[in-house]
């Protein structure tokens, strides 16, 4: 828990392995980033990061912004009920029934790997194939790598297509467009990186703006080339680890909107979808701080409150990432990662060791709570993350995304999606929660949540 034992263990290239717990993910995500070691890690990490610089990231703007007008024309539909009920920011509605049951299926799935974690001896491989539980893993894991197949195979002929016509890939195009494009803005989420920073916006003398592709295309354009050292099966794994919702298959509307949203994954989906449901709780719960980040709002978009928003918006919605940071610091959807250590590391906190061979364990739902370093940590208080209280933190006392070598690479995805996300939602709906932080039961299996649901009323704002 301490931040400057946290950084000799993350902030560093020694201990980027990761725990056995872990090789419980292997039949589903193989061997791609989240679990993968040694040099294939670090190849396929250099090879993937570039592809959510921000300068792809913008391109996904108009498809946030699809998908959050979408989620609160649903709303709409709720307000009647008045309770609205999401499981986990999953809806199903009928013309979505493919990414539902998706979504379900990878529930499921982390609800099994929970229970492996958890009821140790069903670890190894050779006792649980004779549980209850081995019959429901194929089947779901059959729903989830059919999705990622046929995604794959369209994504495959729609390259085709592209290169037999001899178009330039849309993404390059938009890369370009988006250069000569002022509307987005040059800040680039500045105020997230002072807290962790990372890869995500290295490599520009080596790769450059031109050769930049986003996940897909660069896994396609990869797996055709023989230079990348990429096997399909190397290319399945990072594809099941990246992506999510395959439901875009059935009902694409355009080619941006696919590839956005292949890349939610597990992580993607359901640490995203935890963020964004606990922090309406939280404003639902304190009017005060929602009034203000409803009058930021108003602020930004003047004279026209319910038009798309663009990039620049997101840079100037700073209480409202002050709300996003304060609610993963108190419910981090990610609540704990673990290495394994492959050397004897001397902790900064006392005379102690953490023997080679040993698991070390971070927790960054304790790490946020300490007083030493939030007074009253218990309280939702978005001013914990004004600039000039930030600077007076270790840098390791707030890793919502992990930090250092090993750190998110969806991270910059993640604040620009529910930045978009919240701002649609609370423009037009009023949150209102009678259920205190206090009475929240959390369930924390591998993404932290709340057991009994996340129960919210919706008012329709007027204006
Ligand atoms: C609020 C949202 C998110 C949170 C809190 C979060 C948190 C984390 C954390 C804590 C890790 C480190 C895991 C470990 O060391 O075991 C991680 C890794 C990772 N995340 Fe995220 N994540 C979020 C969203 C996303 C999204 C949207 C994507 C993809 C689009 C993504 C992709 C990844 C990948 C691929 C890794 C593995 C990186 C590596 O090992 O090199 N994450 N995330």
């Amino acid at each position: 828990m301490d931040p400057r034992d946290v950084q000799i263990i993350l902030g560093n290239n020694l201990h980027l392995e990761k725990s056995s717990e872990y090789t419980l993910f292997e039949p589903w995500l193989g061997d791609g980033l989240l679990i993968s070691k040694g040099e294939k890690w670090k190849s396929h990490r250099k090879m993937i990061a570039p592809t959510f610089h921000s300068s792809i990231l913008k391109t996904f703007v108009p498809v946030f912004n699809r998908n959050a007008e979408r989620l609160v024309a649903n709303l709409k539909k709720e307000l009647d009920y008045k309770i609205l009920e999401t499981a986990m920011g999953v809806q199903k509605t009928d013309e979505d029934n493919t990414g539902y049951e998706y979504a379900m299926a990878v529930m499921k799935m982390c609800n099994i790997l929970h229970l492996r974690t958890v009821k140790y001896w069903l670890r190894p491989d050779f006792i649980f194939k004779y549980s209850s539980l081995a019959g429901p893993q194929k089947f779901l894991l059959n729903v989830i790598h059919t999705l990622t197949r046929k995604v794959m195979k369209t994504k495959k002929q729609d390259f085709l297509i592209r290169q037999q016509e001899g178009k330039q890939s849309l993404y390059l195009k938009a890369v370009d467009e988006d250069k000569n494009n002022e509307e987005n803005g040059t800040d680039d989420m500045s105020l997230m990186n002072n807290y962790v920073k990372d890869d995500l916006e290295e490599n520009d003398d080596i790769i450059g703006e031109k050769k930049r592709l986003a996940f897909l295309d660069f896994l396609i354009e990869a797996s055709q080339s023989t230079e990348n050292n990429l096997s399909d099966k190397d290319i399945n794994e990072e594809v099941n680890t990246i992506m999510f919702e395959a439901s875009l298959l059935a009902n694409r509307q355009s080619e941006e909107e696919f590839e956005a949203k292949a890349l939610d994954k597990i992580w993607g989906h359901d640490t995203t979808a935890a963020a964004s449901s606990f922090a309406l709780c939280l404003l639902g719960t304190h009017q005060d701080i929602q009034d203000k980040v409803f009058q930021e709002l108003k602020d930004i978009f003047q004279g026209d409150l319910y038009r798309p928003v663009t990039f620049r918006d997101t840079i100037e919605m700073k209480y409202l990432e002050r709300v996003i940071l304060e609610t993963l610091r108190l419910y981090p959807p990610v609540p704990m990662i673990a290495r394994t250590i492959r050397e004897d590391v001397k902790l900064a906190s006392g005379d102690y060791t953490i023997p080679a061979g040993a698991t070390a364990v971070v927790v960054m739902y304790c790490i946020h709570r300490q007083s030493k370093y939030y007074p009253n940590p218990e309280t939702f208080d978005p001013d914990n993350f004004l600039p000039e209280r930030c600077l007076q933190r270790p840098p390791y006392s707030f890793i919502p995304f992990s930090a250092g070598p090993r750190s998110c690479v969806g991270r910059k995805y993640a604040m620009l999606k529910l930045k978009i996300l919240l701002a649609h939602v609370l423009r037009k709906y009023k949150v209102v929660s009678t259920i205190k932080e206090s009475e929240y039961t959390l369930q924390g299996d591998i993404i932290l949540k709340r057991e009994e649901g996340f129960l919210l009323q919706i008012e329709e704002r007027t204006i």
